[in-house]
C-alpha cells in the first residue's frame, strides 16, 4: 500500500490548486467564482481566513480544516506576540475567531484543536515565538500532506468497489475543490480506478442551492478527463430508477460514532432511495472527519443566507429565480441514519454494518 501510495500521490498531484501556503499568507481559489472564472485570493490575517471560510471562498470539510490551521499560523505572524504567554492568548483568541465561522464540518474543529495542542507542547520546550511559530507551520503543513496521503488511501480502498464500466452517483463537490489538496473523498476512487485502467463515469446532480455540483464537480472532473452527467437534484430518483447508476459515492462534514452521517442537504433523499433500489451506498471520509463524541441531536446544522436558495450563481453573478422577500429555509446539511449507509471509507480502512461497531474497530476505541 505505502509503495502504491507515493506512487499515486505524486502521478494524482492535483491541477488545481484551491489552497497554497505562501510562507506568510494563504493563497485561496475563490470557489464562489467557478467555472467562470479564475480568481486567487491572498489572506493576511485571521480575520482575512474567517471570511474566506465563511463566504465559501473555500469550502469542503477537509479544506476548511487546512484553511484553518494555516489561519492559526496567519495570527502569530499578524499579532507579532512578544512572549510565549502572548502567543497562546493570541493563539486562543483566533481559535475562537475561526471556530465560529462554520458550524457543522468537524474538521474545522479537529483542525483547530490540533494546531491548539501543538502549540501548548510546543510552548513547554521553548521561549522561544519563533520556535513557536516554525513549530505550527510545520504541524499546518503535515496535516495538508496528511490530507492528501489521506485521499489516495480512501480512493485505493473505494476503488475495490467500482468495476470496470460502472457509473458512480455523487452530490454536491467532494472532489480536489473540498480537500483543498488532491483528487478529494466521494471522488478518489473515482481517480485511483481510472488511473487504474477502468472506465468510470460520474452522474453529478447540480446540488441546490449553492450549485457545487453543477459548478465544482462537473468543473473539476470534466477537467480531468471524467466522462461526467449534469443531473437536476430531481432526477437522483429517476436516475436510480432506471438503473443507469450502480453504486452512489458522497462525502462528509461530519460522521458519528453510531454511523450517523452530516453531509450536504441531499445527501439523505440519495441514501433512501439507494436503499429503495438496492445500490450500494458509501461514505468517505478521512477519520479526522469522525466526531467521536457528539450525539446526533447536539450537532448543528448550518443554516445560511435566504439569497443562497432564491438566486442562482451565473456568469453574471446570481440572479433572483423567485419573488425576492420569500421566506426561505436553507439548511445546508442533512443528516442519513446509519441504516442507509452501506459503508464508511477512511485512509485506515472500510467499516461496514454494523457501523456502531466497526467505526470503533477502524479507530482502535474498541
Ligand atoms: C470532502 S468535502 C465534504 C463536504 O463539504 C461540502 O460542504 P460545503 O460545500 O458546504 O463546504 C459537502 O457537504 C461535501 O460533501
Amino acid at each position: 500500500m505505502e509503495k502504491l501510495v507515493q506512487e499515486l500521490k505524486e502521478k494524482l498531484r492535483p491541477k488545481i490548486r484551491p489552497i497554497s501556503w505562501a510562507g506568510d499568507k494563504l493563497i485561496l481559489l475563490d470557489q464562489r467564482l467557478l467555472p467562470f472564472e479564475t480568481r486567487y485570493i491572498e489572506a493576511r490575517t485571521v480575520a482575512e481566513v474567517a471570511d474566506a471560510i465563511r463566504e465559501m471562498k473555500v469550502r469542503g470539510a477537509p479544506a476548511i480544516g487546512i484553511t484553518a490551521a494555516f489561519g492559526m499560523v496567519i495570527a502569530l505572524i499578524e499579532k507579532k506576540p512578544r512572549s510565549i504567554d502572548e502567543a497562546l492568548k493570541v493563539l486562543e483568541q483566533a481559535k475562537n475567531t475561526l471556530a465560529k465561522t462554520r458550524p457543522t464540518a468537524v474538521n474545522l474543529f479537529w483542525a483547530l484543536d490540533r494546531m491548539y495542542n501543538k502549540a501548548v507542547e510546543s510552548a513547554s520546550k521553548t521561549a522561544s515565538v519563533n520556535e513557536l511559530l516554525q513549530d505550527l507551520e510545520e504541524e499546518a503543513k503535515r496535516i495538508f500532506e496528511e490530507e492528501l496521503e489521506a485521499e489516495i488511501r480512501m480512493g485505493i480502498y473505494g476503488a475495490e468497489f467500482l468495476e470496470n464500466g460502472d457509473t458512480v452517483l455523487t452530490i454536491c463537490n467532494a472532489g480536489g475543490l473540498a480537500t483543498g489538496t488532491g483528487i478529494g473523498t466521494a471522488t478518489a476512487p473515482i481517480y485511483i480506478a481510472t488511473a487504474l485502467g477502468k472506465q468510470v463515469s460520474v452522474i453529478a446532480p447540480e446540488t441546490r442551492p449553492w450549485q457545487q455540483g453543477a459548478r465544482l464537480t462537473v468543473y473539476e472532473l470534466m477537467q480531468n478527463g471524467i466522462r461526467t452527467t449534469l443531473i437536476a437534484d430531481t432526477a437522483v430518483g429517476l436516475v436510480m430508477y432506471k438503473k443507469l447508476v450502480n453504486v452512489v459515492m458522497v462525502g462528509a462534514d461530519r460522521i458519528l460514532l453510531d454511523g450517523h452521517v452530516f453531509n450536504k442537504i441531499g445527501t439523505l433523499n440519495e441514501a433512501v432511495l439507494a436503499h429503495e433500489f438496492g445500490i450500494p451506498f458509501y461514505v468517505l471520509a478521512p477519520t479526522s472527519t469522525i466526531d467521536t463524541k457528539s450525539k446526533v441531536e447536539e450537532v448543528k446544522i448550518e443554516e445560511r443566507d435566504p439569497d443562497e436558495v432564491r438566486t442562482v450563481r451565473t456568469s453574471q453573478g446570481p440572479v433572483y429565480v423567485t419573488v425576492k422577500d420569500v421566506p426561505v429555509f436553507n439548511p445546508v446539511f442533512d443528516v442519513t441514519p446509519p441504516k442507509y449507509v452501506t459503508g464508511i471509507i477512511t485512509e485506515k480502512g472500510v467499516a461496514i454494518q454494523p457501523l456502531h461497531k466497526n467505526l470503533r474497530r477502524l479507530l482502535n476505541l474498541t
